[in-house]
């Protein structure tokens, strides 16, 4: 078997490249081809999950936080051709947040968490697609594999990532603190959102979460009812009445305690179509964590896209 071990040297804080010879050494204990690459910036994990792949890897291993696996997928997704052969997908958990670890179990210890990737067989995993506009025009497409979302959480995630940049200490604290924070400043943004072939429907929104895995936003239960296996996307919409019933609210969602909630409405769908409501009007998005790109969007669930060890 060949690996193509992928390492994003900054996630969580650089916990990713702390442990990055420890994990490489536990891997070539079992197997002898372990190729260990380093992201060098945004969407090189995406380039090198392509190479690996055209390399003829067996198996993929993403080493950081969710944006980095998200690059990884979207890297092996695009890639691939009809009935071509696809590399299996693996991930060690080391980011600030790590949402999409939460639906699997694996241990908290990196080097230990590569070993039980090992054991474990690989299955059929939704992936999602989405094509987007870009702030200076055109059209922009990538998969993501555990949640994509716009409206507050598009600003949380890009201050979120600003604070990274600048070197502020990683966890899910900081993604508590710069929610709250948004929602003291946030303008709640009106869109037109379409699930399958069901008839539009117009809404000022807090948020809107375009789900495969259940967590985001460090920890937030935002799909409580998400399986990363349903060929489904969980679609969350949460209305925006007044800050104050968000805030109040708040820790209702990281417990996944928000589904009954008059604002809250979810619904299980393959396909989503995202407007503003007011022409011209810039909402931005974000994919796994990742801040790119904007209103009007499309999102279709590619049901077990990867072959992910897990
Ligand atoms: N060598 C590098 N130097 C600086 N930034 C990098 C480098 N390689 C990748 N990146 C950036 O790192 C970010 C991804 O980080 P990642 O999501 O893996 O960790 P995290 O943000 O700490 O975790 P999480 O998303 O789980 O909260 C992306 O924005 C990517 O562009």
């Amino acid at each position: 078997m060949r690996i193509g071990l992928i390492v994003n040297p900054v996630s969580g804080g650089g916990r990713a490249s702390r442990h990055a010879e420890a994990v490489s050494a536990a891997l070539e204990r079992r197997v002898p081809q372990v190729d260990m690459r380093f992201t060098l910036g945004r969407g090189h994990a995406a380039r090198l999950a392509e190479d690996f792949a055209g390399e003829g890897a067996d198996l993929v291993i993403a080493f950081g936080g969710d944006g980095t696996l998200g690059e990884v997928a979207d890297g092996l997704l695009r890639g691939r051709s009809p009935g071509g052969r696809l590399p299996q997908l693996g991930f060690i958990a080391a980011g600030t947040g790590s949402d999409f670890r939460r639906n699997f179990s694996f241990s908290s210890d990196p080097a230990t968490a590569a070993l039980e990737l090992l054991d474990r067989p690989a299955r059929p995993i939704d992936a999602g697609r989405v094509s987007f506009s870009l702030p200076g025009g055109g059209e922009g497409h990538r998969h993501f594999l555990n949640i994509a979302s716009l409206g507050i959480t598009g600003d949380i995630v890009e201050t979120v990532n600003r604070a990274k940049m600048e070197g502020t200490k990683s966890g899910p604290l900081v993604y508590l603190l710069h929610t709250l924070g948004a929602l003291l400043r946030y303008r709640f943004p009106s869109i037109r959102i379409a699930l399958d072939d069901a008839a539009p429907l117009d809404a000022q929104v807090a948020a809107v979460a375009v789900a495969n895995g259940a967590w985001f936003g460090g920890g937030m239960k935002i799909a409580p009812d998400a399986r990363v296996d349903d060929g489904l996307f969980d679609v969350v919409v949460v209305r925006a009445r007044n800050r104050s019933t968000l805030i109040a609210n708040l820790a209702r969602v990281y417990g996944g305690r928000h589904r009954s909630h008059p604002d809250v409405t979810i619904a299980r769908a393959s396909t989503v179509t995202v407007h503003p409501a007011a022409p011209g009007a810039i909402i931005p998005l974000e994919f796994d964590g990742e801040d790119l790109g904007c209103l009007p969007a499309r999102y279709d669930i590619l049901p077990g896209a990867l072959m992910v060890r897990g």
